[in-house]
């Protein structure tokens, strides 16, 4: 059986040393402020969003949290991003993902200031990234990078494959793990023979979006299984992108969901505004 990577013990266990350090970051006048804009109501969206915020408070971070109508133009929402870049006692802006059709994200996430973006997708903190001088670092695969290092995981020289190409997850995870001398294959929807590539790897990481994709006809005997999925099943119960019963058996060590990536998502914002006001 394999060893479960438990994400949301770790991230606990990164908010109790955050809210030491945000506790002694006050005894000097210093609060980290985090806005978190929110469009639409998605549920799941509204969901993350409450997290992030229970998160924040816990930690002692001044959080903002926008609840902003589908309705908003993005020109108002962009003059809001503005004025926040303009605040100083705000250290991170994030705007919460999908955003309703009529607005352009892209627009919008090169709009957030480059320091103050702790989400790490403006065009800026995405190149220095793959030039290899990393400030700001997309929270997922930030937090599966600390999970594997939590587990003593060491990616050099090993084999890895990155299933999902997505601008937040895939391609920024598929750089982090070729910066830790990794040998990486970035892998999607149209690859041929999937599972076969899929069984190369030392280290699978899987965002593909689909749930229960990967079956242990995926999986090499030992592997290292990250599953960043997050869907939905016809019960209406989350599940990941990997079929875990089966799985699991296979691997050398899992991610669940929930309780995996999800929870360092969240903890990896928190760590990112907080060195922002610690700068
Ligand atoms: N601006 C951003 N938008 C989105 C991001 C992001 O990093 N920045 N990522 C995802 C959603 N996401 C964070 O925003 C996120 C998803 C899931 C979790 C999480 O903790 N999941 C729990 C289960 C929660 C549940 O019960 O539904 C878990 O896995 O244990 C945290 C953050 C897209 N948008």
């Amino acid at each position: 059986m394999a060893k479960l990577i438990d994400g949301k013990k770790l991230a606990g266990e990164i908010t109790a040393q955050l809210t030491e350090e945000v506790s002694r970051m006050k005894e000097k006048g210093i609060v980290p402020g985090l806005v978190v804009l929110l469009v639409g109501d998605n549920p799941a969206s509204q969901t993350y969003v409450k997290n992030k915020e229970i998160s924040a408070k816990k930690i002692g971070i001044h959080s903002v949290v926008e609840r902003i109508p589908a309705s908003i133009t993005e020109a108002e929402l962009l003059a809001k991003i503005e004025a926040y870049n303009q605040d100083e006692t705000i250290h991170g802006i994030l705007v919460q993902l999908p955003l309703p059709k009529h607005i352009d994200a892209d627009k919008v996430l090169l709009a957030i200031h480059p320091k103050k973006d702790v989400d790490g997708f403006h065009p800026y903190n995405m190149g220095q990234l793959f030039i290899g001088s990393p400030d700001k670092i997309p929270c997922t695969p930030y937090g599966i990078m600390k999970m594997l290092e939590a587990y003593q995981i060491e990616p050099e020289g090993k084999k890895a494959v990155v299933i999902g190409r997505s601008n937040i997850v895939g391609k920024p995870m598929a750089q982090l793990l070729l910066m830790q001398n990794a040998t990486v294959t970035m892998t999607h929807s149209r690859t041929q023979d999937l599972p076969a590539v899929a069984r190369e790897a030392d280290i699978l990481v899987v965002a593909i979006g689909r749930g229960n994709f990967v079956t242990k006809e995926f999986v090499k005997p030992g592997a290292v299984v990250i599953d960043v999925g997050m869907n939905r099943d016809e019960n209406g119960k989350l599940i990941g992108d990997v079929k875990f019963d089966e799985v699991e058996p296979v691997a050398g060590f899992i991610t669940p969901v929930p309780g995996g990536v999800g929870p360092m998502t969240i903890a990896m914002l928190m760590e990112q505004t907080v060195a922002n006001a610690r700068k």
